[in-house]
């Protein structure tokens, strides 16, 4: 770092900080300067000894210090005295070692922005100015029974042009994912609030259609397919959301730039991984999801808290990389928690919050002064980003902490607001770019740009396609689920053809009650494996899905027709292989037509089940939600199927639930399959009562005819045909309710401002 600074000396215009900010208490530690060679302007933090020594004599005697700094910026009131060092055991914030020197670069071309990459020169990507004014942003909430207005944003304000990184930083609940939410023009399904104030892009109010092509936004989740490698999931992303004008080559193209752009080609042809399945590292897997969004080329990228979970040095990667972005004209707005200090200080600009209140917007590198200035300097010591989220944290270990906390972030809030009137941070956008960068703005700023985009940049026959061969890929390469699902038909269907072997094949009456209850068996057997098929995994799909579709990759119905295509031949070979072993081994009717019969009911079951659960999980938010509601409906099912309970014993006020059993059509439609026009005993048709059921000396009951066991189990309802037609029903009709379900729960939009 020292030999960097050492390089560019001669064009170094020195300026102390203590003239552009008088009486910053540690000034003596933080020198600003202009470097003319590299075209940036940076801020150095240095231990001097003398700061070493003011700081030490401070820790030595807190007391006095606290009175001298409460006599000098806050009349005399200690509570607003902020003193870290103090919370140091309780917080463990302060750094390890302290850092002699850091250098920051804002604006810069220096060597921490990166290589140049294929964006340097990319013509079709014009720069934009974002710019938001008093933005505000209310829910109504529900507080001890009495409806309460909750202010979430309070009136925030700020710009941000090309090149530049904005991090947006403040405790957890300040508001940051909200404001970034507002400034991206999206809004959780939650949040559905009020909001005020103005958010122009290029000086005007945003074109939405145009909006959404310029601009990208990198969610915090990393939510992949984790079969398909690197660059198969930025591909398909590109050959998604790429126009159709650009030909197949350029895409590819695309997709090679964006890989060398983001680092990511030595892993491009690694499985993205998760869990479960061996993968790129966190940081990489981070560039992937930066990297699906930048195919389309934005200008302005928004990132949720892109280093969370991501170890220091991944964390770093990930910012250099938005350094990276940024250098190439393109304006990066990123939420971030507790950012190391060498991370800190790739910021451009820094907007602080805390209760929705802005504690600071402007040069990352000035805010340490500007909090000098008002009397919380950082200690030498400290990580400026770990004192900022000190100082304007609510501690809430006591109500006297409390309290003074509460204080401190109102007289801070004000400061600023005295700063801001001052020293406006909304300029005029003529006094942020250039002429011939406000020409390009004209094209690129929605209004007046005459015919508004497409929503998909795909027709719904394409992305079937696309999204129908991601769905076949994934699927052979599921390799453990494969062989699982395989193992459970192989193993079930052997064990319960061994428990009913060759019961069928006597044909005698005195095995209907054993066939009824395989069938039965057979039934439910494959409809939990139909269910739990989809209940483990179509939850985490859904999670990608919704970030797609808040892309605007795809239509939720190309996708959910390519899914259900792509999928349906492995369920129905499973079924088939099901039903050969068991229709064998149990040595059911025989007959080709009675066979196919068979092997249609176990497929169409399954495949109603598959419905139920898609529906599931298309309501519950996770795999353990999904599989805690599933039952509810099994059940149901499954009493009411006919088997256990007979009609006559349902309360007659729940009766209309055997309507609503799926196994109940199944029983019947596979029982009449076995035994309509059958005789299975001419002796028992004596024994049988005249009230339709069969009966007998001992356990065993006596059937004269199929019909009669059909009649016992109340399975003549509904013919064989209305049974599968019937089942054919429920499966179109909870697909159809799964998929209304999926679409209702899109990604919100909020195009208010
Ligand atoms: N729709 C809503 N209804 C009620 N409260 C809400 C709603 N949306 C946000 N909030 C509240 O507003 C505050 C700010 O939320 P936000 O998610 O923006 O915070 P954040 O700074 O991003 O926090 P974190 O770092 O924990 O993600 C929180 O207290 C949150 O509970």
């Amino acid at each position: 770092m020292a030999d960097q600074q050492h390089q560019h000396d001669e064009d170094v215009t020195i300026v102390d900080v203590d003239s552009v900010v008088p009486s910053r208490p540690s000034a003596s530690s933080v020198t600003t300067y202009e470097d003319s060679a590299a075209g940036t302007k940076r801020t150095t933090f240095s231990t001097t000894p003398e700061a070493r020594q003011s700081s030490n004599t401070s820790v030595s005697n807190p007391q006095q210090e606290r009175k001298e700094a409460a006599a000098r910026y806050f009349d005399g009131d200690e509570d607003l005295v902020f003193d870290p060092r103090l919370l140091e055991a309780s917080t463990g914030s302060m750094l390890g070692g302290a850092k002699n020197e850091h250098v920051v670069e804002m604006n810069g071309d220096g060597g921490s922005h990166g290589q140049p990459s294929f964006a340097d020169v990319d013509s079709t990507r014009h720069p934009t100015v974002l710019q938001f004014s008093d933005v505000k942003y209310e829910v109504d909430v529900t507080v001890n029974k009495q409806k309460t207005v909750k202010p979430i944003l309070k009136g925030l304000s700020g710009q941000v042009k090309p090149g530049q990184v904005l991090a947006i930083m403040g405790a957890s609940g300040a508001g940051k994912t909200t404001l970034l939410n507002m400034l991206a023009g999206r809004l959780s399904a939650a949040g559905h609030g009020r909001s005020s104030g103005s958010i122009l892009v290029n000086g005007q109010k945003r074109n939405f259609n145009t909006f959404r092509q310029i601009s990208a936004y990198v969610l915090q989740q990393d939510s992949f397919f984790a079969t398909l490698t690197v660059r198969e999931t930025i591909t398909l992303s590109a050959m998604l959301r790429l126009p159709a004008s650009m030909t197949q080559e350029e895409k590819l193209m695309r997709v090679d730039s964006v890989i060398a752009e983001l680092g990511l080609a030595k892993c491009a042809d690694t499985f993205v991984g998760n869990e479960l399945i061996r993968g790129v590292s966190g940081g990489e897997k981070k560039r992937v999801n930066v990297g699906t969004e930048l195919v389309t080329n934005p200008s302005l990228v928004f990132l949720d808290e892109p280093t969370s979970g991501l170890d220091s040095f991944n964390a770093q990667n990930v910012m250099q990389t938005l350094l990276t972005l940024a250098k190439s004209n393109r304006t990066i707005i990123a939420t971030i928690h507790q950012p190391r200090s060498s991370i800190f200080q790739m910021f451009d600009l820094l907007l602080l919050l805390s209760e929705g209140h802005t504690m600071y917007f402007g040069p990352a590198a000035d805010a340490v002064g500007y909090f000098g200035s008002i009397g919380y300097g950082c200690p030498d010591e400290f990580n400026p980003a770990d004192y900022f989220l000190d100082l304007v944290s609510l501690d809430q270990r006591n109500p006297r902490a409390l309290d003074a906390t509460r204080k401190r972030i109102s007289f801070l809030s004000e400061r600023f607001e005295e700063h801001q009137q001052r020293h406006p941070v909304v300029t005029d956008v003529s006094d942020v770019i250039s002429q011939h960068e406000k020409d390009l703005l004209a094209s690129n700023s929605g209004e007046g740009s005459g015919r508004a985009p497409a929503k998909y940049n795909t027709s719904f026959l394409r992305q079937f396609v696309l999204l129908y061969q991601r769905s076949l890929k994934a699927m052979a390469r599921e390799k453990i689920d494969n062989i699982a699902r395989l193992g459970q038909t192989v193993v079930f269907s052997i064990i319960l053809g061994i428990i009913w072997l060759n019961e069928g094949g006597s044909g005698d009456s005195s095995s209907v009650q054993a066939i009824a209850g395989a069938m039965f068996f057979l039934l439910i057997n494959q409809s939990f494996s139909g269910i739990f098929g989809i209940l483990f995994i179509f939850p985490v799909e859904r999670a990608v899905v919704l970030k797609e579709r808040a892309s605007r990759s795809y239509h939720v119905g190309a996708y959910f027709s390519a899914k259900t295509v792509a999928e349906m031949p492995r369920s129905f070979l499973l079924n088939l292989l099901f039903s050969i072993v068991t229709y064998f081994m149990v040595g059911l009717r025989g007959g080709a037509d009675h066979f196919f019969l068979y092997v249609l009911t176990i497929f169409l079951v399954s495949q109603t089940a598959e419905g139920i659960a898609l529906i599931v999980s298309a309501i519950a938010d996770d795999p353990q939600q999904a599989g805690a509601i599933s039952p509810i409906f099994i059940v149901t099912s499954m009493l009411f199927g006919g088997f256990f309970i007979g009609v006559d014993q349902i309360p007659a006020w729940l009766a209309w639930l055997k309507h609503l059993s799926f196994l109940k059509y199944g029983f019947a439609a596979i029982m009449q399959n076995e035994f309509e026009g059958r005789m299975l005993d001419a002796s028992c048709a004596t024994t049988v009562a005249v009230n339709g059921t069969a009966s007998g000396a001992g356990d065993d009951l006596c059937f004269a005819t199929g019909e009669e066991v059909l009649d016992f189990y109340n399975l003549s309802e509904l013919s064989l045909g209305a049974n599968m037609g019937v089942l054919l029903g429920l499966i179109v009709g909870f697909r159809l309710i799964s998929y209304w379900i999926l679409r209702r729960n899109g990604p919100v939009y909020d195009t208010a401002l």
